[in-house]
């Protein structure tokens, strides 16, 4: 049976756009103290928390009952070093909760003019973002900015929304405020969401959530087919791409994007294949680092595997557990990817 997920799609889009909005907006006026660098050493910025708080608020208004897995909490905020930064984050996230945009989308879900929420209220928002995650009912993931060292670049990064219903991702709903609308005309702008629903496609909105276009993954040719990878060395082994590109006799070089960016340009056809090996060993893959773009690659007619070709695991907390490595590809491209990351695999353990 396919449920309907109507107003869950539309509530997602509306706060994937309200947060783009937000980070777009943020990027132009960041300064030096509104960065701070996490426990794991990665950075996070007052434009990832008000996103959070934005598209935590808009889901708790709309679905009361829901759990969120999100990536950020508040708990540098609370203590009383963190005040200056969170004083900031609660008016950008009022800003971007009240005011009006286009399509009347501030109408139903309890946010608009003269509906500012206080700092405990936006904190606790951020805050909803705990939950633990596991394999059955309802939970939204939330990456409020995902690339933040994208982002910090000015270069690609990606807000990420997801919809996870018993470990199956049902809607997912990825804003690339950075993104080229079409990539063979970039004197058109940037600016794109692209949004998928299990078992009704995805699609490419303007970054005002119109004008939506249907996506399909084409079939590959050699010559167009590479490998779509991090900017970043430590998120994914750029020499085992290169090896695996060799095996494939690949002569196009790889494009370099952070962020869930990259699911999004191989569902509208760029690249062909997405690949990411672990680096070391120990780091777990997130689920909201994954969730949408799995779902809009599946949607656009692709394959989503790990490394062994076994399907990504949502159900096992706010990791994916034992999946090692992610290979996204169209249906064709897929089969030839994984038999040769197999491969390179087994000459690096006989190496070893
Ligand atoms: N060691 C290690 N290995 C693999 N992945 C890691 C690692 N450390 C961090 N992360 C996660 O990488 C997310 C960003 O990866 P990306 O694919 O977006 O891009 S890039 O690697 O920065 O180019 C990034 O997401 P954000 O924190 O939302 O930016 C992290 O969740
Ligand atoms: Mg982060
Ligand atoms: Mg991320
Ligand atoms: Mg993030």
């Amino acid at each position: 049976m396919s449920l309907d997920y109507t107003t869950e799609q539309q509530v997602a889009v509306a706060a994937v756009r309200r947060a783009c909005h937000l980070t777009s907006s943020v990027f132009n006026k960041l300064v030096k103290n509104e960065t701070l660098v996490k426990g794991d050493k990665s950075p996070v910025t007052v434009g990832d928390f008000a996103a959070q708080a934005v598209i935590s608020t808009i889901l708790h208004n709309a679905f009361p009952q829901d759990l969120i897995v999100g990536e950020e909490d508040a708990s540098d905020l609370r203590a009383e070093s963190g005040k200056e930064m969170k004083d900031r984050i609660v008016a950008l996230a009022n800003e971007a909760l009240t005011e009006e945009l286009a399509l009347g989308d501030n109408t139903n879900w309890g946010i608009g003019p003269g509906q500012e929420k206080t700092d405990a209220e936006i904190l606790d928002a951020i805050d909803r973002g705990n939950h633990e995650g596991g394999s059955t009912g309802r939970m939204w993931t939330i990456d409020p900015i995902d690339g933040t060292k994208g982002f910090l670049r000015g270069e690609q990064y990606a807000v990420c929304l997801s919809l996870i219903v018993d470990a199956q991702v049902q809607v997912g709903v990825i804003g690339c405020p950075n993104l080229p609308i079409d990539p063979a005309h970039p004197e058109n702008g940037t600016g794109c969401i692209f949004v998928a629903v299990r078992g009704k496609g995805a699609q490419q909105l303007t970054i005002s959530g119109a004008n939506p276009t249907p996506l399909s993954i084409p079939p590959t040719t050699p010559e167009s087919l590479n490998f779509l990878e991090s900017v970043e060395a430590a998120h994914s082994s750029h020499s085992f791409n290169d090896r695996v590109s060799s095996l494939l006799n690949i002569t196009r070089p790889h494009t370099r994007m952070d962020s869930q960016a990259k699911y999004c340009a191989l569902a509208r056809g760029e690249g062909g294949a997405y690949l990411r090996m672990p680096t070391g060993v120990g780091y777990k893959e997130k689920i909201w680092d994954h969730a949408p773009g799995q779902i809009l690659v599946e949607e656009a007619g692709g394959i989503v595997t790990d490394s062994r070709g076994e399907p990504l695991n949502f159900g096992l907390g706010r990791t994916l557990g034992e999946n090692y490595g992610v290979i996204a590809a169209g249906k064709d491209v897929h089969p030839r990817v994984l038999a040769a990351v197999k491969q390179a695999l087994n000459e690096t353990k006989a190496k070893a």
